[in-house]
């Protein structure tokens, strides 16, 4: 199957070297087209640096990510701008990440209105229409009519965040980075988000990395788990073998403080 991103040999420091916070270390793997990785780590393990650094939008100090074949970080002005484009990310705030001033159906479309020749397959017989477009989206994630000339404030925290993931996939990306996407919400908005997410894997087939530190949340939704401690890789594996003797003893341990 076709490799959508590669991670080889990343390293990335903050500060200066004697006494920098070093944020990953040599973190290496892959991302197959139509699959889910999640990444399972403790606050400040490296998992908000991994995501920025896919996203394009952090160089490593060391190191190459490749998307669709292509080196990230070597391509400059419309090629990566292009590159980009396959790859979205939803942010675990979505009140930060939505614009206060300017209704739904506006926000949905920003991501579409800065690329305006894009018309994704989901999109094709709206695209024509602003307003058709941005109810599709909507609709997709589970919002109706009457919320896309409403205001980021006058929705639920969980609704907020079906509009972040309506930009997210509003494009028709490659890759949607998920990091802690549910961080922010009671366990019953979290629940509904994962479904949200587990159906448009189904139904758009594009990838996820999803970040968190909730290990059931992860091993719900990814096909493959990675744990990351101190921006090191430490275990990569099915996530049916989460809970395999073979484990990491470090995976154990996250194991064991969740049960
Ligand atoms: N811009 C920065 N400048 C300096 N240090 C940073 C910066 N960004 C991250 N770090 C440090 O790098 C390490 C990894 O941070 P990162 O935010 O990637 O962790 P995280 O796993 O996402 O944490 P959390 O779950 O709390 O968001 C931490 O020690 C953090 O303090």
């Amino acid at each position: 199957m076709e490799k959508l991103v590669s991670v080889e040999g990343v390293c990335k420091s903050y500060g200066k070297r004697a006494n920098g916070v070093s944020a990953l270390q040599d973190v290496t793997f892959h991302i197959l087209a139509g699959e889910c990785v999640g990444v399972v780590g403790e606050s400040g393990s490296g998992k908000s640096t991994l995501s920025r650094i896919v996203l394009g939008l952090e160089k490593p100090d060391q190191g190459k990510v490749f998307c669709m074949g292509t080196s990230l970080f070597e391509k400059e002005g419309c090629a990566m701008r292009e590159l980009r484009q396959h790859i979205q990310v939803v942010f675990q705030d979505p009140t930060s990440s939505l614009n206060q001033r300017i209704p739904i159906w506006r926000s949905v479309l920003e991501p579409l209105d800065n690329f305006p020749l894009v018309v994704p397959p989901i999109l094709a017989d709206v695209r024509h229409s602003r307003r058709e477009t941005a109810q599709k989206l909507l609709e997709i994630v589970g919002l109706e009519e009457q919320h896309l000339d409403r205001y980021p404030h006058e929705l639920s925290g969980g609704q907020r965040q079906r509009v972040a993931i309506a930009r997210g996939i509003s494009l028709g990306p490659r890759l949607l980075i998920c990091d802690e996407p549910t961080s922010s919400l009671d366990v019953y908005m979290q629940a509904q988000i994962l479904r949200l997410l587990q159906e448009l894997k189904e139904k758009l087939g594009m990838s996820y990395l999803f970040i968190s530190h909730d290990l059931a949340a992860v091993r719900m939704l990814s096909d493959r788990m990675m744990i990351i401690q101190n921006g090191r890789i430490v275990d990569q594996f099915e996530s049916r073998d989460l809970y395999s003797p073979q484990r990491h003893p470090y995976t154990q341990q996250l194991i064991a403080v969740v049960s």
